[in-house]
């Protein structure tokens, strides 16, 4: 392992009542890395994202971030370390522009808080002024700027999906973590969508992601965690999971259509 990790899970276990959904998993990200977490359906690839957001306390093990204990803290407090994440089902705010949303993601880093920006002061203002400047600069990133001020709800899905990873990158956190990211986008979606996540780990951002796509998975990541009945199986690079037989054994096992 490297000496620094920027993530560093260990142990992590969650058993809901009878069931185990993760057992005793560990794994690192480096700054920079982009990794992905697979498995078949139900493996606990999900609740291993729950864990490490707050969304509820593991029943055993640890979580690291930047050497910093985060083990059981509450989302907010998460976010502010500098983890975000999108999920499998989209959650952007569909009563706001598409700018709006993304500046929902520029206050968490702003300093002004609602109590204070209601009176409007001159500092406020500049601050608004710096937040839509920030917005529309991720929104450019990703490649959807023209529809700063359409509705968001008007949007097809793919662009749903890029607005949603412009706010979560609009936080400006360390690490972003990506539930399914390519579900329910078409072949050039996903190409456009491959491009934004390089992009911004060029720029320093790193990213852990889980995805059923095996193009996408063995195409962008640099290492992958896969998950069976809750264990880790395997660790690798795309080239040693695609001949891990551990790995094909799990997959084949399964009646998953999406299997490799
Ligand atoms: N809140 C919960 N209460 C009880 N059981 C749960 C809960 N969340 C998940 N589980 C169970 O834990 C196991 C792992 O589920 P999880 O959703 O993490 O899998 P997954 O790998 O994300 O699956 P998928 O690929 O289908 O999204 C499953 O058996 C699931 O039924």
């Amino acid at each position: 392992m490297m000496s620094n990790p920027l993530l560093d899970v260990q142990g992590l276990t969650k058993s809901f009542g009878g069931v185990i959904a993760v057992s005793d998993v560990n794994f690192h990200l480096n700054p920079g890395e982009i990794v992905a977490v697979i498995g078949p359906n139900g493996a606990g690839k999900t609740t291993l994202f729950n864990m490490i957001t707050g969304v509820f306390p593991p029943t055993s093990g640890k979580i690291f971030f930047q050497k910093e204990e985060i083990t059981g803290k509450q989302p907010f407090q998460i976010a502010n370390a500098g983890i975000t994440r999108t999920f499998q089902n989209l959650q952007i705010f569909e009563n706001m522009t598409v700018i709006e949303n993304v500046m929902t993601g520029v206050h968490c880093r702003l300093k002004t808080g609602f109590l204070t920006s209601g009176f409007r002061l001159p500092s406020v203002r500049k601050e608004e002024k710096q937040a839509y400047e920030i917005a529309m600069h991720f929104l450019e990133k990703v490649g959807i700027s023209a529809l700063a001020h359409e509705d968001s709800k008007v949007l097809p899905y793919g662009n749903q999906r890029l607005l949603e990873i412009a706010r979560a990158a609009a936080s400006s956190p360390k690490l972003i973590l990506l539930d399914e990211p390519m579900a329910g986008l078409n072949p050039q979606e996903s190409a456009q969508l491959v491009q934004v996540i390089r992009q911004m780990r060029m720029e320093g951002m790193t990213f852990l992601f889980v995805e059923h796509d095996m193009e996408t998975v063995m195409g962008i990541s640099d290492r992958i965690v896969v998950i069976d009945y809750g264990k880790k199986i395997a660790e690798g690079t795309p080239a040693e999971i695609y001949e891990n037989e551990k790995v094909i054994a799990a997959y084949l096992g399964t009646d998953d259509e999406e299997a490799i």
